[in-house]
């Protein structure tokens, strides 16, 4: 081993001037990236080295070698094709590492040492902007955290993507939640954080709230004037007054580390951000993480995509409409003006029978088919990445929306608005129509891009190019004439250039103005001064046509940066009519009708379907789905539903849920007719999924659920209680159910759908003015159930579990003992029932109903009547007593 590796434990510890020229010009580029792995472009591939070599071999299986040594270390290195990087980027991207991409700037051999390089982009999960790397459905969301003491918290946080930045600031005990509603792909926060607020973030990622890496950055980039200074310069404002963003430190601090790291990232400023929302925790309707995943939104329980809500409803034609129906879906306001706007939007595009033809959501539906992304390409425009053919793409685009803004106005304001905003930036189609050619090469680097008669100096290099055979044939017969070699040849190939070629047969009478060039096995290659001159003109003229071209396509990047604004506008316009026409056609197709909103509390659904369960029974073709009313208002906030296992309890009352969600974002619902008065929530609290990571019990959660939904629902929430206490012995379960159900009749007051086993749970609404007892309808023949699916009024009158069982194919034998256990049981019961009574009050204390000695004593102290002296003995006499056992 050499003196060096002693004496050092990692090559980076060497003084820099002991490594080779190439390693020291890497180290001076990795020290920027210390977190990051660094592709380092050698050639046609990325290389890795050292620590970053072993953890890329690691993540991407691929093979660690060692090649030299530098400084005494020997050089430990793995790599990657260039023409394959895309592939291992996604790959590691998923895996949450963030990757500094490294190229060649410099000529080669323009100095000593190696060639100039610079890392030209970093690619992390929160801040992708490559087509190939995003998903279509989804943004990456990139979130920054500030907090400063214990109790708030700043957010910001936007996707690179888009051209919004959104804020807010919350208490800390809020921040899982709406972290879990952002869904954040990356989130920053400052290193100079708690290690308690540390803690309880990694608590949040192990808990699921959030599923990305958590990155910390430097405090000082965390700086609320420096926030507020960038905000504004985006916004071209002098004050954020307008955006309701004035007195946000938190979130300006963050917001100063958000545009830090993505400008970082990008190695540019993002001119494309013009917009800005603040969000308060007060104007959307919550769904807390248990709830997206109860009601199976966007993800199935078992994490799949379908399906899903949000499955069900996604037929729109563009990724761009996608994202935005996902966003109206997970973010529904409790102010109804969007809500209703879009509503009577959808109504207009529903079109109607009586009208017959083409409906107007079919006729757009038809103009919006193959549009581009215009949101994302935009983003890259202005970040200065995009490719020819999303350029070739956007113009197509701006054409239909050219046609589709003339359409005439509708009764709906937001279409109308829509429309207006659908008119293109003034001359940007036309400018891209001209620049670039129909079907343009994949990269600017490869030519091929420009339109023929865009640039006279481009025309002229590709016409000395073009007038290329013409020259050549002329030349050779010229040349076949003045040697006499009838089979002389001109001809070119990459590696030789320009040559003439003559079989050995006419060796002997070749002029002695040819000069040899190459020798073949049967012939000889030439070149005259002549073939030189033009083989010198030709390939210069190729070469500066590729300059030119690359200089004029960022020249039209350059004149696409003014519109880049207008051109935000129109993407938004286009997903916001992909969207209606979505939620038009859905529901047409699946026969939902349009909800009514009231300012009176109520949720009253009349034969209402669950959009999902149902689906799936068409597709299946495994009957029909029966629909269910639903009443609640002042007078009726719980119902207690009881019925058999199977009966369809859970169906129905995630449908009530499914229902109020779709009302609330302003679509149409699986109902007859729907009336709904303000909702602030809905809480749900289904099933049992053991958490084991977690160390909770089924019980545990059940219980810390519950108790979370009794703090933070309100009387205009929506609560689903399925089943709560079946997690521990029966009695326990049972008094825990009655003191939840109590709770939230009689002090929470929320709307209520309280599902459950215990009968005794029945006697409540005798009790509980406000809640009523219904049940799923089964009907028995013999040992047999049917299952009516039907919501009726009381309560049921047995479990059917045993019956339930034998459906699922339980052994006769096992059924039989069951019977006869059951029967025991009951008349067991029936004998020894002693009358609990479940919803009385509580006794209150026995300590609380005798006075203690210190009580009494302080009883007979008047204090006006005291003089200092007395007041003080009288202190020490309440002291002593209350030292006493
Ligand atoms: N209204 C309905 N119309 C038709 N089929 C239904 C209806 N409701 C439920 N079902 C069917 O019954 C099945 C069971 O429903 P669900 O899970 O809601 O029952 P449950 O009473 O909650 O049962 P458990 O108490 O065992 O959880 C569903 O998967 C669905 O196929």
């Amino acid at each position: 081993m050499s003196e060096k590796l002693e004496q050092y434990q990692s090559p980076l510890e060497a003084p820099i001037e002991q490594h080779t020229p190439m390693m020291q010009q890497y180290i001076r580029l990795k020290a920027d990236y210390p977190d990051t792995l660094v592709l380092y472009r050698m050639g046609d591939f990325y290389e890795v080295f050292w620590d970053d070599a072993e953890k890329a071999a690691r993540l991407l299986d691929i093979t660690l070698t060692t090649r030299g040594q530098s400084a005494g270390f020997p050089v430990a290195m793995a790599g990657v094709p260039f023409h394959a990087l895309e592939g291992y980027l996604a790959r590691l991207i998923k895996m949450g590492e963030s990757v500094a991409i490294c190229e060649q700037v410099g000529e080669v051999g323009a100095s000593k040492g190696p060639v100039e390089r610079k890392v030209v982009r970093v690619v992390t999960p929160g801040t992708l902007t490559d087509a190939e790397l995003l998903s279509d459905k989804q943004e990456a969301m990139l979130v920054a955290l500030h907090t400063a003491g214990r109790q708030r918290c700043g957010l910001a946080w936007m996707s690179v993507t888009q051209g919004r930045i959104h804020l807010a600031e919350c208490a800390q005990d809020e921040l899982g939640e709406w972290l879990a509603r952002i869904g954040p792909s990356e989130v920053i926060y400052s290193a100079g954080v708690t290690e308690r607020f540390e803690q309880g973030l990694f608590a949040l990622k192990h808990s699921g709230a959030i599923a990305c890496p958590l990155s910390p950055r430097p405090d000082w980039q965390f700086d609320t004037g420096l926030g507020e200074r960038k905000l504004l310069e985006l916004l071209g404002a002098a004050s954020l007054k307008a955006w309701e963003a004035e007195a946000l430190p938190l979130a300006h601090a963050a917001s100063a580390a958000l545009l830090s790291y993505a400008e970082h990232t990008q190695g540019r400023n993002l001119t494309h951000i013009h917009s800005l929302q603040v969000q308060r925790d007060d104007q959307l309707i919550n769904l807390p993480p248990s709830t997206r995943r109860n009601l199976e939104l966007v993800k199935t329980l078992r994490g799949e995509d379908s399906p899903t809500l949000f499955a069900l409803l996604d037929t729109c034609l563009t990724g761009m409409g996608s994202r935005l129906l996902k966003s109206w879906l997970l973010e529904p306001q409790r102010d109804r003006a969007d809500a209703m706007a879009r509503l009577q939007a959808t109504t207009v595009l529903r079109g109607s029978d009586a009208l017959g033809g083409t409906m107007p959501w079919q006729a757009l539906r038809g103009e919006l088919k193959g549009v581009s992304d215009v949101e994302r390409i935009t983003a890259r425009t202005a970040l200065r990445q995009v490719r020819p053919r999303e350029l070739v793409a956007l113009g197509k685009t701006l054409q239909k929306a050219q046609l589709l803004a003339q359409t005439t106005p509708s009764p709906s304001p937001y279409l109308n608005q829509i429309f207006q905003d659908l008119v293109p930036p003034s001359g940007c189609a036309e400018l891209l129509a001209r620049a670039i050619q129909e079907e343009p090469a994949a990269l600017v680097r490869d030519g091929g891009v420009i339109a023929r008669g865009f640039d006279a100096e481009l025309d002229e290099l590709r016409a000395i190019q073009e007038n290329c055979d013409e020259f050549l044939l002329e030349l050779e017969a010229k040349e076949k004439l003045l040697t006499n070699i009838p089979n002389l040849r001109v001809q070119f190939n990459k590696v030789h250039g320009f040559y003439i070629e003559i079989t050995n047969s006419y060796k002997d009478v070749v002029p002695a103005r040819y000069q040899r060039r190459q020798t073949l096995k049967n012939a000889e290659r030439y070149i005259t001064p002549e073939l030189k001159a033009f083989e010198d003109k030709a390939l210069s003229a190729q070469e500066r046509a590729l300059q030119r071209e690359k200089f004029l396509y960022e020249q039209l990047l350059d004149q696409l940066q003014p519109h880049v604004p207008g051109l935000t506008r129109v993407g938004q316009a286009i997903a916001a009519l992909d969207v209606l026409c979505t939620l038009a056609e859905r529901s047409l197709t699946l026969h939902w009708s349009a909800p009514e909103f009231t300012s009176v509390p109520c949720i009253e659904i009349e034969a209402g379907r669950h959009p999902v369960v149902e689906a799936r029974m068409a597709e299946t073709s495994s009957g029909s789905f029966i629909a269910n009313h639903t009443r609640m208002n002042v007078n009726t906030r719980m119902q207690i539903i009881t019925g058999p296992n199977m009966g369809g309890k859970s169906t129905y009352m995630r449908q009530v849920a499914l229902i109020v969600l779709l009302a609330s974002m302003g679509s149409h619902v699986p109902a007859a007719a729907c009336r709904l008065g303000p909702i602030d929530a809905i809480h749900t609290r289904i099933g049992a999924a053991d958490d084991l990571a977690n160390a909770q019990s089924t019980f545990m959660m059940e219980m810390t659920e519950a108790a979370q939904i009794l703090h933070a629902a309100t009387p205009h929430s929506l609560v689903l209680m399925d089943e709560i206490g079946r997690g521990t012995s029966t009695f326990d379960g049972l008094a825990l159910a009655s003191g939840i159900a109590t709770q939230l009749h009689d002090k929470t007051r929320a709307f209520t759908l309280f599902a459950t086993h215990y009968f005794e749970l029945t006697e409540l609404p005798a009790k509980a003015k406000a809640a009523v007892n219904v049940h799923v309808g089964a009907a028995e023949s013999g040992h047999d159930i049917v299952f009516l699916h039907e919501i009726q009024p009381g309560p049921a009158s047995r479990s059917y579990g045993v019956q339930v069982a034998k459906l699922a194919g339980m052994p006769a034998a096992v059924l039989n003992h069951a019977r006869h256990t059951l029967e025991a049981l009951e008349a067991r019961d029936e004998a020894g029932r002693e009358q609990v009574d479940l919803f009385a009050a509580p006794p209150l204390p026995a300590s609380a109903l005798q006075a203690t000695p210190v009580e009494d004593a302080l009883a007979q102290i008047n204090p006006d009547a005291l003089s200092p002296r007395e007041a003080l003995e009288a202190l020490y006499q309440l002291k002593k007593l209350a030292q006493r056992p």
